[in-house]
């Protein structure tokens, strides 16, 4: 079945190549890259990051629950695992550095982006069927990936404050993790009928949407308007 039809990844990479672009050159990563990223917009992204893991490791264990095979379930289940073991990884480095305990990061509000993004990707989990489900997840891997990828390349600055970050994205460990997230994610969208994929392409032009959404949120220092 799958055969004949162009992976579900390849199309929606196709749609959406101008918006990747748009968040590659984005310019929270390009000063990350070079060093250049003042320290209040990484903090606030790094505390609305911490937000963020909680969530999405929450979609992902929904996604390990869904999942139509074994398979699925360990490797979202493993994942879900991993954003948790990031998420604390986070306080130990960043927020330790920044002077942020566990109280004061509890205290700090979701901001909008983030609110929308761990919203949509919980409403999805709960109420939308596995293929989507995958689909809405599907970005946060891939453009983590690309992106990190990209960094890690133009991040020639020696002592870049933001290296740990850098080599946590931009690392085989985490490629492999996208490459595993992009073949399920295509192996269930293959079996599926045109309308379901028309919805699995919505929920991933939305998620990639909200990450850029998320870092120009971080570089704008994002508040509640009221
Ligand atoms: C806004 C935002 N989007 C994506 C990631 C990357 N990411 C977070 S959890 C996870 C999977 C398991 O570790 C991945 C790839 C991030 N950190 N923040």
């Amino acid at each position: 079945m799958s055969s004949n039809v162009t992976p579900f990844s390849a199309e929606a990479w196709r749609r959406n190549a101008d918006l990747y672009e748009a968040i590659r050159t984005l310019p929270f990563n390009t000063e990350l890259a070079a060093g250049a990223l003042r320290q209040d917009r990484f903090q606030h992204y790094i505390v609305q990051d911490g937000h963020y893991l909680a969530d999405y490791a929450r979609a992902l264990a929904i996604a390990a629950a869904k999942a139509d095979d074994a398979n699925g379930i360990i490797q979202f289940s493993k994942a879900a695992t991993e954003a948790i073991v990031v998420e604390r990884a986070l306080h130990e480095t960043y927020f330790a550095r920044f002077g942020i305990d566990r109280q004061a990061f509890e205290a700090i509000a979701l901001s909008p982006a983030c609110h929308h993004y761990t919203a949509f990707l919980l409403a999805t989990a709960y109420a939308q069927p596995y293929p989507v489900v995958l689909a809405a997840l599907l970005p946060c891997f891939w453009v983590y990936g690309e992106v990190g990828k990209d960094i890690l390349a133009n991040a020639t600055t020696p002592d870049n404050p933001y290296q740990a970050w850098i080599d946590t994205y931009g690392g085989e460990d985490f490629q492999a993790a996208v490459d595993g997230a992009i073949a399920t994610t295509d192996r269930v969208a293959a079996g599926e009928t045109l309308a379901t994929r028309e919805a699995m392409h919505l929920a991933f032009q939305r998620a990639m949407q909200l990450e850029w959404m998320f870092w120009d949120s971080a570089h704008r220092l994002e508040a509640w308007p009221v």
